[in-house]
């Protein structure tokens, strides 16, 4: 299967142009109002007519209710709903009933004790999403830059395809890709010159450096 490449927390028509237009596969749109990239319903349903199917739309959501996710199915119509917050199996397994869309849930990780819920999640998930654990005092659980020790997924025995994020950059996704095996990788601060600045150059050559580890180890 061919490697995902998800650009994450796009917020204008230019730069969400730009990453459809170097070939991202999914592209995030974030619903968190403490973030840099936090969209209004109005902006994710502008930018989200843009896409035109060029790629999947993912929103991103932390522990949000019903009546928010239903607005945010209403404004962009997502094929996927990325969970970043604490959603317990339970609510994951209510909002895919619910919302009737795969979901995508982000696990943090900072030590390998964090994977042992990984079971619960998997049974439910549609796609699970390993990103950094935030500090305790972070004003959000993700979109923060910073790497996890990516040797903690070598040797991972999962049966729902998995993504891979957290500080990846066009310079260190070549290695996150080689250490962990997954199918497919997130970025967000790593394609920003400020938070919630996307940078047309940095999204091109993350895309571009993706495909290059995808085409050797097609080789
Ligand atoms: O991007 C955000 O602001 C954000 C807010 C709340 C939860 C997750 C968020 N972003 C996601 O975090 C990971 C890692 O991002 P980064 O590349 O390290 O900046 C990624 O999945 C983003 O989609």
């Amino acid at each position: 299967m061919s490697l995902l490449v998800k650009i994450c927390g796009l917020s204008t028509r230019e730069t969400l142009e730009v990453a459809l237009d170097a070939g991202a596969d999914m592209v995030g749109f974030v619903f968190f109002p403490p973030s840099p990239r936090h969209l209004s319903l109005e902006v994710g349903r502008d930018l989200g007519r843009q896409v035109k199917k060029r790629a999947l739309k993912v929103a991103l959501t932390v522990d949000a209710d019903d009546a928010t996710l239903d607005n945010i199915m209403d404004a962009l119509s997502p094929d996927i709903l990325q969970l970043h917050g604490k959603e317990s199996v339970a609510r994951l397994r209510d909002i895919k009933q619910k919302f009737g869309r795969p979901v995508m849930k982000a696990m943090p990780v900072e030590t390998a004790a964090d994977l042992a819920v990984l079971p619960g999640y998997a049974a439910v998930a549609d796609r699970i999403l390993f990103d950094a654990r935030a500090p305790k005092d972070a004003t959000r659980p993700g979109g923060l830059g910073a790497p996890f020790d990516w040797h903690l997924l070598e040797n991972l025995d999962l049966h729902v395809p998995y993504m891979v994020s957290g500080g990846l950059h066009a310079e260190n996704v070549a290695e996150a890709l080689r250490v962990t095996g997954a199918g497919g990788v997130d970025v967000s601060s790593g394609v920003e010159s400020a938070p919630g600045v996307k940078d047309p150059e940095m999204i091109k050559a993350f895309i571009r450096a993706s495909r290059a580890i995808q085409e050797l180890s097609v080789r």
